[in-house]
């Protein structure tokens, strides 16, 4: 147990490396890492680590980001945040979803997995092109506690994929009031107004 108000503190005193993206996904951990930075929090990643990558055998991304936290801190025991996130379309009835690395396979082909997504919004019959991604972020703590939030970015679909700047479904997602999409702006205007910045925003506002 671990009242709210001796966390800031705690994260405070970390040295610097002693907190621990619990991800394995590079795009990921550059994201988390410029996030991080900009609170003057310096972290280490899972990959650095030679920490294994967990089955994430959760029904929700809350649940999966939990399961990667914690792992990343009993093996670690230091304060570990995971990410767990995804792509989810209206018309396939929120899919990808929590299986948006699944869909691009063990080679993680994602050139691949935006060709499934839009093959299947073209075989559904009057099908919109509305999506939002979604982020959930765990935050375990060695003593076991843990706290999540959860951040949003709606948007549409375009295709073909436009730019390679970001990661993952990036390429086609065009983020609402937006001209570009996150494959093509500037990093630092996704991490403005994407889904693990919205996460971030709550997580910073709680803990930091
Ligand atoms: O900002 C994003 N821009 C584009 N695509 C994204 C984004 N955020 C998540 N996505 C997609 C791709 C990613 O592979 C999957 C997350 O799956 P997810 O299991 O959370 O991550 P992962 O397996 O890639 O790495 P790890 O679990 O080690 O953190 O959703
Ligand atoms: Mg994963």
């Amino acid at each position: 147990m671990s009242g709210e108000g001796d966390v800031p503190q705690a994260i405070r005193k970390l040295a610097p490396g002693k907190l621990v993206i619990a991800s394995h996904n590079q795009g990921k951990v550059r994201e988390i890492d410029a996030l991080l930075r900009d609170h003057g929090i310096e972290a280490v990643s899972a990959g650095a680590l030679d920490l294994p990558e967990p089955e994430e055998t959760g029904t929700t991304f809350v649940a999966n980001a939990e399961l990667k936290a914690m792992q990343a801190a009993d093996l670690s025991g230091l304060p570990s945040l995971a990410d767990d996130s995804g792509m989810c379309v209206d018309a396939l009835g929120g899919d990808p979803g929590i299986f948006s690395a699944r869909w691009a396979g063990a080679s993680k082909d994602f050139a691949a997995a935006m060709q499934l997504v839009e093959t299947k919004l073209q075989e559904t019959p009057g099908a919109g092109r509305t999506a939002h991604f979604v982020c959930a972020l765990a935050l375990a703590w060695p003593d076991g506690h843990i706290e999540w939030f959860e951040g949003r970015v709606d948007g549409t679909l375009v295709w073909p994929p436009r730019g390679d700047k970001g990661f993952g479904y990036d390429a086609m997602f065009l983020p609402d009031g937006e001209t570009e999409t996150f494959g093509e702006m500037d990093p630092a205007r996704k991490h403005a107004i994407s889904h693990r910045a919205d996460a971030f925003r709550q997580l910073v506002a709680a803990v930091l």
